[in-house]
């Protein structure tokens, strides 16, 4: 049996008096496509941040190729060597944020080459290249030398794709990527998205309102409301056949809304 790249077990996460997670658990296989939907405010944006470590679970456990991300301490407290270690395992996780975040005083082939240059090591020349590949996969190869305020919204996600990429990854987490674009902006974004999705060699965590999307690019369907996973399934099951309510309801309710 395959262990599984990416597992939730049991997580519990409140801010203050809020219980967002109440017992959430899922596992995500090598190579698998999984998408997060659900009503808002319902800790789909959590869930993606407790796994990059910028937010720590209240309860529970997130492993990451067999390794606990939060009781990584060999001694009981953080010491330099676990944060290294720490590091090097969140280095198996790419993340593209709704907000692309681009540093705006460098190239875009500067953008790509900071995180391989000072967290993986590389040489300048070694993450150039991989920097060049990765931004012509994205179809923005002639824009290595330009700034991100001369690309368009679409243009600097596809680099923040590129960026991610460039690390490597095992696992892609998208959370709502094309949320902040303008809509004739978001088919170039998805249609990225979708390529790698099909390569197949990564695993991705996508959060995303767009259904359509979902269905096409999907393995699973991860449905989560009242801080814990409600259904899954394939997207045929999970979009067209809901056998809770509470997705019955969502499903309705969005497809007013569109
Ligand atoms: N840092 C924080 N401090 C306090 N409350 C927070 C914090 N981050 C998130 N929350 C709250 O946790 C709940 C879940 O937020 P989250 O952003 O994960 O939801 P979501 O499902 O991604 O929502 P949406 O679909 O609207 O993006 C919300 O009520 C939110 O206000």
């Amino acid at each position: 049996m395959t262990q599984p790249i990416v597992q939730f077990k049991g997580i519990k996460k409140s801010f203050d008096e809020l219980e967002v997670m109440k017992d959430f658990t899922l596992d995500v296989d090598p190579g698998e496509i999984v998408s997060i939907i659900g009503p808002s405010g319902s800790g789909k944006t959590t869930i993606i941040r407790m796994l990059m470590t910028l937010e720590k679970p209240t309860g529970g456990d997130i492993i990451v190729e067999g390794e606990n991300l939060w009781k990584m301490q060999a001694k009981g407290k953080w010491t330099d060597a676990d944060e290294k270690h720490l590091r090097k395992v969140r280095s198996n996780v790419g993340m593209v944020f709704q907000h692309f975040n681009l540093f705006p005083h460098m190239t875009i082939l500067r953008n790509c080459t900071e995180a391989p240059i000072h967290v993986l090591g590389l040489s300048k020349k070694e993450a150039e290249t991989r920097a060049r590949e990765m931004l012509e996969k994205v179809g923005l190869g002639d824009k290595v030398d330009n700034y991100p305020i001369q690309l368009s919204g679409g243009q600097q996600q596809r680099v923040a794709i590129a960026r991610a990429l460039v690390m490597q990854p095992k696992v892609m987490l998208f959370d709502e990527p094309t949320s902040a674009l303008d809509p004739e902006l978001v088919g170039e974004v998805l249609a990225v998205i979708k390529d790698l999705a099909q390569q197949g060699d990564m695993s991705m965590i996508l959060v995303t309102h767009e259904m359509d999307f979902a269905w096409q690019v999907s393995d699973r369907i991860v449905f989560i409301a009242d801080g814990q996973l409600v259904e899954h399934g394939k997207p045929s099951d999970v979009l067209d056949n809901p056998k809770s309510d509470r997705l019955r309801n969502f499903l309705e309710r969005f497809r007013t809304q569109v």
